[in-house]
């Protein structure tokens, strides 16, 4: 007996792999997986009871046959990696292309960003960073995956709102295109224009609230000011709704909420399966439900919008969606409703985190280099800071934003793609079809052949110094082309208007003590760049 079970038991692990997982993705199908196993494990154990002369017998020979199924199964998968892998002649830690588990094992501190960059520094600019992912560190790599001639499709990380989905999380991409039509109008010039004075109204309170921490002596804890004004915004434009943070000077539960769940996927961006696991197996523990607290926050802020949406007047960006839902006749079942909207919702909660981080660092560099500051003050001096074509033209003003973007990116890593049927050829290497590859923006936007002094923040290198721009192509922060970021236009204005409003007022530094390192060393990469604490004291200009 002994023979045939380790036969059949190494069979089964041979088949398991080359027939199952070597074929497709199975991150969305792991409770099938499990139950697969489950009930092969009780068909099993059935038959060694008839084989057997005592269930004991039976369960020694089920843990052993299991044993050799799974290491035959492991050992298949982690020979094939090494040696018969398309990538396996690209440079790249050999552990990384034996098993994700090495990136998570390594960005369990949520610091992707920094070993994103080791790597680029060790191996390269392309390289194999997964058992099927390439990571390309080129200045063109933004571009190839999302530029007008990109035959890419999204990876399995926009799978994570599953079952839930949207416009922009969905991997068809024909969906994508048609469905991305309603972001576009909901974020159009015409709506800006209704946007801008509710977004002033915002950026007025917020300086409110600091005139209140100025009168009371007390320095600014610039990342909760500024989870105030995002979440308000986000509020503001998508719902038409105050959440009331600027008000009550205290940080939303949701936001908190969001903070963490957004925490749960620091070191997993790259490996969906082990998010979907937490999904599937442990909804109900420490981040996981975190995750599912603010998927149900989103829900719940849509189906409100819906109730009240025939008295509402002001237009906001969920008005468009459930106008295009409800002029979708005889289309509106729960599945439709879920798919397209409540993903759309989860969308735009996140995305108002990449405005707050942009922030939290434009201030910290404002603070580092005062003189950046005084010049923006005189370039605004005689400007009307409400007056967004006015702002949009200054140009030392825009080169410090760009100037942050480009140094620390909102979404620093992520945004993984699939290559197409013809694959892809980067810096004269082929990448094979249906690789995973990343651009990670932090290290690109970094690169030495792209730009000159790559570390050092030089806004000048968008106005009077050119020359230190080698290669345009790598500045991508809202990615380019079709899937370029849609809320560009939302995001330059807030972050103009807010930063000229502050800035005709006061003069901004570090609070006494604060320690300028601190951002950099407790900067954390989920999603969106979680930028360590920055304290700041506003004192007013003469
Ligand atoms: C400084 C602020 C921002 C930065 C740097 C930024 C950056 C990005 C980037 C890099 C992407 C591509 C992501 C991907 O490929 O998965 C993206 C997509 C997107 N962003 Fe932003 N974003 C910002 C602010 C905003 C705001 C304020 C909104 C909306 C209110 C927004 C809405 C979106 C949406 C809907 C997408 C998906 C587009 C698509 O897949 O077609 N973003 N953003």
């Amino acid at each position: 007996m002994s023979s045939t079970l380790v036969a059949t038991a190494a069979l089964l692990g041979l088949v398991a792999h080359h027939g199952v997982f070597i074929r497709g993705e199975y991150h969305l199908k792991l409770r099938q997986v499990v139950a697969g196993h489950a009930v092969l494990a009780v068909t099993s154990y059935y038959l060694l009871c008839h084989i057997s002369q005592s269930f004991i017998e039976a369960s020694f020979a089920l843990l052993i046959g299991s044993s050799i199924y799974f290491t035959t199964l492991f050992t298949s998968i982690a020979i094939y990696r090494i040696f018969f892998h398309p990538l396996r002649n690209f440079p790249g830690p050999k552990l990384a292309g034996l098993s994700k588990f090495w990136h998570v094992y390594h960005a369990l501190d949520s610091r992707n960003y920094r070993l994103q960059r080791e790597i680029n520094k060790k191996y390269g600019s392309v390289v194999r960073t997964g058992p099927n992912e390439i990571s390309i560190y080129h200045p063109q790599g933004i571009e190839l995956l999302d530029g007008p001639k990109s035959t890419t499709t999204k990876d399995a990380f926009y799978d994570i709102l599953r079952p839930n989905s949207s416009a922009i999380f969905t991997r068809d991409e024909k969906e994508h295109t048609d469905r991305r039509k309603t972001w576009t109008q909901s974020l159009s010039q015409r709506s800006m224009d209704e946007f801008r004075p509710r977004i002033a109204k915002v950026s007025l309170a917020l300086r409110g609230a600091v005139d209140k921490f100025v009168d009371e002596g007390k320095p600014v804890d610039v990342n909760d000011l500024m989870a105030w004004y995002s979440f308000d915004v986000m509020g503001e434009v998508v719902f038409g709704q105050d959440f009331g943070s600027i008000k009550n000077r205290k940080t939303h539960p949701a936001f908190i909420i969001q903070e963490h769940a957004l925490g749960l996927l620091g070191p997993i961006l790259d490996t969906q399966w082990i998010a979907q696991m937490g999904f599937a197996f442990v909804p109900f523990i420490g981040n996981v439900k975190r995750w599912m607290t603010m998927v149900a926050f989103c829900k719940e802020q849509m189906a409100n919008r819906f109730r009240r949406h025939e008295e509402t007047k002001t237009p906001d960006m969920a008005g468009w969606f459930i106008n295009e839902f409800k002029a979708l006749n005889g289309n509106t079942n729960e599945d439709y409703l879920s798919k397209h909207f409540h993903g759309t919702t989860i969308s735009v909660v996140v995305a108002s985190d990449t405005t707050r981080s942009a922030f939290i660092a434009i201030w910290w560099y404002l603070c580092q280099y005062p003189e950046h500051m005084h010049k923006i003050q005189e370039e605004i001096e005689n400007v009307d800071v409400m007056d967004a074509n006015a702002l949009a033209l200054l140009p030392h003003f825009n080169a410090v934003i760009n100037e942050v973007l480009r140094i620390m990116p909102p979404a620093m890593t992520g945004n993984g793609r699939m290559t197409g049927p013809n694959g892809m050829t980067v810096d004269g290497q082929f990448i094979p079809p249906g690789t995973k590859v990343t651009a990670p923006k932090y290290v690109i936007m970094r690169q030495e052949s792209a730009f000159e002094h790559a570390d050092d923040f030089i806004p000048e290198r968008w106005t009077s110094r050119p020359e230190l721009v080698k290669d345009r192509r790598a500045f991508g922060p809202f990615s380019f082309g079709h899937r370029q970021c849609p809320g560009k236009v939302l995001a330059y204005a807030e972050l103009r208007l807010t930063t000229a409003l502050f800035l005709k007022k006061y003069n901004v530094s570090f609070a006494e003590g604060y320690d300028p390192d601190t951002m950099w060393r407790d900067l954390k990469d989920q999603v969106t760049a979680q930028p360590g604490k920055v304290l700041c004291n506003f004192t007013p200009r003469d």
